[in-house]
């Protein structure tokens, strides 16, 4: 049984479309392939200076890329191969059952993929992915392998991402305990991404640029590369670094840093022959959780989770695409 999802019968009228021939030449090619910032998270434990330098040095990059990667973060690489073993395993079902409604015990939406919503080729990623709300985590079967490498991956990214969070906050004068106090593991999710091999263009979306909605995202990622980050002004591709974790800042840390660190918008571009896997872990608030700039005059009134939640859905239902921060601004 097939395991793809079936993009070109979906999408048929916009491959079809002739106007959308001039449209995909839009989705350039980028060739500037940049390093992003490495973090070597060893650092912190080598005695105070080196540990201020390491600790400047990602906050330097939250607000100059609004992304970094890191290494010796504490993740063993075993627990990362397994999870990516695992996610290839659940990706390989047939179509059919993934998209069958209550996959893995899951909610409905947990398994998506092209966009719903796309009218044109500037709006379809051709991806599959597996968003877990890790709430939702304890529904999934008990003996399921892959809910247990969940849970263990989770939990270490939950406290990964707390600790990147906590440093972050040091120059800005955050409560130490800010992240503690709002967030736990079952506020964040986990999104395994699917990239198939694109024959239909070199140049198509596996995700349509966007920025993320949390603090903080950690992503994992192979060798096959695709990622792209705009700067000043300019899409870059990341050269991937399989050793390494990629760290994003999220919209809610732009807010709460009152604009200092950057949300940027990001995406992926599909490759035509091979296939692509990451693992993202988005690090959120519950959805009472309030965030307020950190510092006056704020660029941003103050939203809860819940509201901006609500404000995305509305936006991407009327547009295919969320506004995000743009809409909390003063
Ligand atoms: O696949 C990647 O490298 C990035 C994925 C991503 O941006 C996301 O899931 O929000
Ligand atoms: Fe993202």
């Amino acid at each position: 049984m097939a395991i793809e999802p079936p993009f070109l019968e979906k999408y048929k009228a916009i491959f079809q479309s002739s106007a959308n021939e001039k449209e995909k030449s839009t989705i350039v090619d980028v060739s500037e392939v940049l390093e992003l910032p490495l973090i070597d998270l060893g650092h912190l434990n080598l005695g105070p200076f080196e540990r201020q330098k390491c600790i400047e040095k990602m906050a330097r990059a939250a607000t100059e890329w609004g992304f970094f990667q890191i290494v010796n973060h504490g993740i063993p690489e075993e627990l990362l191969t397994r999870l990516k073993q695992e996610q290839i395993k659940v990706f390989q079902q047939p179509f059919d059952k993934k998209s069958e409604g209550n996959f893995l015990n899951l909610s409905a939406q947990s398994y998506r993929w092209g966009n719903p919503l796309a009218t044109s080729l500037s709006n379809l990623s051709w991806s599959e992915a597996l968003h877990i709300t890790l709430k939702d985590i304890s529904k999934m079967d008990e003996y399921n392998k892959l809910r247990s490498t969940i849970e263990e991956y989770a939990e270490k990214a939950n406290v990964l991402a707390q600790r990147l969070a906590e440093h972050l906050a040091e120059s800005l004068g955050i409560k130490v305990s800010y992240f503690g106090d709002n967030c736990s593991p079952s506020s964040s999710s986990l999104r395994m991404n699917r990239y198939p091999p694109c024959p239909y263009s070199s140049t198509m979306f596996g995700i349509i640029p966007h920025t993320d909605t949390d603090f903080l995202t950690i992503v994992s990622q192979d060798h096959v590369g695709g990622l792209q980050l705009e700067r000043n002004g300019r899409w870059v591709s990341v050269k991937p670094n399989p050793k390494a974790l990629v760290v994003n800042i999220g919209d809610f840390y732009q807010a709460l840093s009152n604009g200092v660190y950057k949300s940027i918008r990001h995406r992926v571009i599909a490759n035509q022959e091979i296939e692509r896997y990451s693992a993202a872990y988005f690090y959120c608030p519950t959805y009472e959780t309030v965030i307020e700039s950190c510092s006056k005059p704020s660029l941003y009134r103050k939203f809860s989770f819940k509201e901006y939640r609500q404000q995305i859905q509305k936006d991407v239902k009327a547009t295919g695409d969320k506004v995000g921060l743009s809409r909390f601004l003063l």
